[in-house]
């Protein structure tokens, strides 16, 4: 299983210009995240910083115990070597062909012998649907074959955590279609941790378990797939839609009051000019998550993830929950004490109901209540994988705390407050 990567408190500035400040999430262990933001809000900029290339002035990132922001150049080394990392163009070297650029990290990182690494490099390379194209350059061959290549690279060494920075751009639909399908089979096969930074809208859409958008130099979000994807944030619904009305302007933000003028125009069922349509498979709403290639192994991530998610499901806003709900099997519904739409009867004791969702059930007497779609804790496995709060090996110094008196996200660590 691919390791936890606890991100807390992390701001990044060039200069005087903030890139993003406090920014905290976890990318829980094996499962697939998507960071999603307008251009130049700082997403490569922290895909680099996961990675230990560019230092941010606050805040710890905690891999394996280790906090990269701080520690020695020896500890980053060895924390790197759980890294793969899939760069937009493929990052390949021009003069070598793509069995020696693929073997490349293997020769420069391990002693392994040249059968050896011959065995690796063709396993990697059928991983990637490449066999047969061993001897050709990088210039002889299409973009999608060439960011396969450096997926395969990427893969040489076996990592825990795999960043992709911009996987589908410059592709066509169809070859992005393949590509987003290569992502979920390689999960599949090999449960690593998955951030996946893109603008296309349809991998947002199908691929991921979490989702996160920055804008305006904050983490606006991160979480279940489910809660991006049914979110009425303005920001988040414009992106969605690949919009032009809302808060996101041409050079990233409008003005304030032009913004809500354009989002007042269109909940009233107008529009100050033609819509653009939805870009990439966007629209909001929940689509089918992508599945492994029949024959494959089934994710495993996606059985931890449902444990997670129903251990923070009262945490969720309501749109979220229903949506989670009904993505569950009627078997999944008993099993977590959960119920779903009029037509599915109670049969679980009564559950415990939140403070915030005290309202539907107070409804007035007289009227059916809606099953109480909430889950009874008490019936929730124990989970394989808990947030670990950024925990330190005890050689590290303790990091300090994030600034006080910053503004926080609603959900940042898969969902808490
Ligand atoms: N090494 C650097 N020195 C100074 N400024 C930098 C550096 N790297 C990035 N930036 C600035 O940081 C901002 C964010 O850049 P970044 O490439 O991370 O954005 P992005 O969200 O990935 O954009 P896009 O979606 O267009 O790829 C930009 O204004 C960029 O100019």
């Amino acid at each position: 299983m691919g390791v936890e990567v606890v991100v807390e408190g992390l701001s990044k500035s060039f200069g005087k210009q903030t890139i993003w400040r406090d920014v905290s999430l976890t990318l829980p262990p094996g499962e697939i995240s998507v960071l999603l933001g307008p251009s130049g809000t700082g997403k490569s900029v922290f895909l680099k910083s996961l990675v230990g290339l560019l230092k941010p002035e606050h805040g710890r990132i905690v891999i394996t115990g280790t906090d990269i922001v701080r520690c020695s150049e020896h500890k980053l080394y060895d924390v790197r070597k759980l890294f793969g990392v899939l760069f937009q163009d493929g990052a390949l070297f021009g003069s070598m062909n793509l069995f020696d650029n693929i073997a490349f990290p293997l020769r420069e990182h391990t002693k392994k012998g040249e059968a050896e690494i011959r065995r690796i490099v063709l396993e990697k390379m059928e991983m990637v649907g490449l066999i047969g194209a061993e001897k050709k350059l990088p210039g002889e061959i299409s973009g999608g074959m060439r960011k396969r290549a450096g997926l395969a690279r990427a893969l040489v060494l076996d990592p825990e955590i795999i960043l992709f920075d911009e996987p589908d751009s410059g592709l066509d639909p169809v070859r992005v279609a393949y590509l987003n399908q290569l992502i979920v089979d390689l999960n599949a096969q090999i449960d690593a941790t998955f951030l996946i930074v893109t603008h296309d809208i349809g991998t947002a859409r199908t691929v991921p378990d979490n989702i996160g958008m920055l804008f305006r130099r904050e983490l606006v979000m991160f979480g279940p797939r489910e809660v991006l994807l049914t979110s009425t944030e303005p920001v988040v619904e414009q992106f969605l839609m690949g919009r032009r009305e809302g808060p996101i302007g041409m050079s990233e933000e409008k003005d304030a009051g032009q913004a809500a003028a354009e989002l007042a125009a269109l909940r009233a069922g107008g529009s100050s000019g033609p819509l653009g349509g939805p870009k990439g498979g966007g629209g909001t709403g929940i689509v089918p998550q992508l599945e492994p290639t029949p024959g494959l192994p089934i994710r495993k991530a996606v059985e931890r993830r449902k444990d997670r998610v129903m251990q923070i499901l009262h945490t969720l806003p309501p749109s979220a929950q229903d949506a989670i709900i009904n993505s569950l099997t009627r078997e999944e519904q008993q099993h977590y004490g959960v119920f779903a739409g009029a037509g599915v009867t109670q049969t679980q004791p009564p559950v415990q109901i939140s403070t915030a969702n005290q309202a539907r059930a107070d409804q007035p007497l007289g009227q059916t209540p809606r099953p109480t779609p909430y889950p009874r804790t008490a019936n929730l496995p124990e989970s394989e994988w808990q947030p670990q709060s950024g925990a330190l090996t005890s050689d590290d110094a303790p990091a300090p705390a994030p600034e006080p008196g910053r503004k926080r996200g609603w959900l940042r660590r898969g969902g808490e407050k």
